[in-house]
């Protein structure tokens, strides 16, 4: 691989000690060097508050690694790109050690000033951090500033503009690369190649064509040990605001002229501002919330959300919603694009179908009228996770039996095709970073719109004396969702059946 596809880079990671650098960002940045992807010259400065020193650090890198079931041959030479400074991020002066820790490390390694500044913590430090940044002059280096800010991006579009305008002090909106990992995700960045790779799919891709679009992405497991976070935010704003909205615009943008970062920037851009405002006066009417009783799931008991850790036992957070985006352009005037989310549902499962519509007659359903129609709607399935691939669902001729249809499934699969594990969200979003390509990553405008369309909602539902509707755990959310497209008439397509 050339210079160009193996950065030379330091990773600044704040919040070091964390759970999402446990988890995630050590297992993928080791992948990316298993792979090839990162030169020798490369290091890791981690910092959080808890006096660990290198060695420190390092066994917990490999901990997190042996824990992902990665193979750990590689494991040392990796570690020792790890190195580890305690500070207290809001304490200023620590940034200068910080700068003058990164000389010695670039020095040592020979990397050219190239920093990237990843904020794995919780964003109340965001704005702190990239200011001392600046102040103290550690983005001053000879080589390119990048900072990767980790979800939430707020907590409403006040919040997010103020976080927004304190990081734009810092940094140019082009070094800025907000992190939604379902842009990661191989299936998701796959939309776009079915869609405008595709000569059967584009011509049909609009109101002519398709009735209605539903992206579901449901959950087994419940808050856990976020219930903290999660009370202040709901599956509203940690689900739909960022990854639904995210599929949302990638099913339904005009193709962008090339493949370039501001061409398809611009262009989710562009359908996110014809998606329709929906007032806090007409929530009801587009969007239900429920949470999560007591149920089992995979014959285990579990509790209910109010009787989780750090959740008020009279809380009305919703942890499931559903609702409906509609569109008001002309490719997409009059199809409802339903989203779905939720904790504790029968299922852990990201799909997408998308419906077409009808024949406006078709013989096998004249033939069958005073019969049961066994004509199916054409779905395309994408399969986001666990699995990975794409269903077509057609109709074709019952066996043996004249003018009789059942519906056929042409499946392509992605891991039975290749045979590999895709690569982790994460891994490819470092990656992207540190190549310096942000087509993956939100740009402002979209967080602004998104906050924007989102706002109304949650201020309807805070004020609302109602009640929350309940579903059991185990369930695929409350009646009321399935009311939502029954009153259009349509119905959540079967996740388990597709
Ligand atoms: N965990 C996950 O799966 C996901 C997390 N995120 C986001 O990632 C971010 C981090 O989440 P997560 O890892 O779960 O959080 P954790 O609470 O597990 O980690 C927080 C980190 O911040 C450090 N820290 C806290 N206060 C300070 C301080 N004043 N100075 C220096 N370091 C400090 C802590 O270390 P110490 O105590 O040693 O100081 C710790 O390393 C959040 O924004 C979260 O929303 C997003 C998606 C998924
Ligand atoms: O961002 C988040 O996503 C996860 C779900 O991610 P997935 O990749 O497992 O589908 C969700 O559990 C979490 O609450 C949310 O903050």
């Amino acid at each position: 691989m050339s210079e160009n596809h193996n950065p030379k880079t330091s990773i600044v990671l704040f919040g070091a000690t964390g759970d999402l650098a446990k988890r995630k960002l050590y297992p993928s940045i080791y992948n990316l060097y298993i792979t090839g992807k990162l030169s020798e010259q490369f290091v890791v400065i981690g910092i959080a508050r808890r006096p660990w020193d290198d060695q420190t650090l390092r066994d917990n890198v490999r901990k997190a690694i042996e824990e992902a079931h990665l193979p750990t041959d590689n494991i040392e030479q990796f570690c020792n790109h790890f190195f580890y400074l305690p500070f207290d991020v809001t304490d200023t002066k620590s940034y200068q050690r910080l700068n003058q820790r990164l000389q010695e490390l670039e020095t040592e390694f020979h990397i050219p000033g190239n920093r990237i500044y990843y904020m794995a913590m919780a964003p109340e430090f965001f704005g702190t951090i990239a200011i001392q940044l600046k102040n103290e002059g550690v983005t001053q280096s000879d080589g390119w500033n990048r900072l990767v800010i980790e979800k939430p991006f707020g907590h409403d579009l006040p919040s997010a503009q103020k976080l927004n305008n304190e990081i734009r002090e810092a940094f140019t909106e082009d070094q800025i690369y907000r992190i939604d990992h379902y842009l990661g995700k191989e299936m998701v960045q796959n939309i776009e190649v079915i869609r405008f790779a595709n000569a059967i799919f584009e011509p049909l891709w609009n109101n002519r064509h398709i009735s209605n679009i539903q992206i579901t992405s449901s959950e087994v497991l419940g808050v856990e040990d976020r219930g903290g976070y999660y009370e202040t935010s709901g599956a509203l704003r940690d689900m739909v605001q960022n990854h639904l909205l995210q599929m949302v615009l990638l099913l339904s943008m005009d193709p962008p002229i090339r493949l370039a970062t501001d061409e398809v920037r611009s262009e989710k851009i562009k359908v996110l501002r014809a998606v329709r405002s929906i007032s806090s006066e007409e929530a009801d009417d587009y969007f239900i919330r429920g949470q999560y009783d007591a149920g089992t799931i995979q014959d285990h008991q579990v509790p209910g959300y109010r009787s989780e850790k750090n959740v008020n036992p009279e809380s009305k957070t919703e942890t499931f919603v559903s609702g409906k985006l509609m569109i008001d352009n002309h490719r997409w005037a009059g199809v409802p694009f339903y989203v779905r989310t939720g904790k504790r549902m029968a299922q852990k499962s990201t799909k997408i179908v998308v419906q077409f519509k009808d024949l406006p007659l078709n013989v096998y359903t004249q033939k069958n009228e005073k019969q049961d129609s066994s004509i199916h709607p054409n779905l395309l399935v994408i399969h986001i996770q666990p699995d990975e691939g794409i269903t077509l669902i057609l109709n074709g001729k019952k066996i043996g039996l004249l003018g009789e249809t059942i519906p056929v499934k042409l499946d392509y699969s992605h891991t039975s095709v290749d045979g590999v594990n895709t690569p982790e969200a994460y891994e490819r979003l470092i990656y992207d970073c540190m190549l310096g390509d942000a087509t993956n990553f939100a740009h402002w405008d979209e967080v602004n719109l998104s906050w924007a369309l989102i706002d109304p909602i949650s201020e309807a539902w805070s004020d609302s004396n109602k009640d929350i509707a309940k579903y059991e755990a185990g369930t695929m959310g409350p009646i009321e969702s399935e009311r939502l497209l029954e009153k259009d008439g349509f119905k959540w397509w079967p996740l388990e059946k597709l």
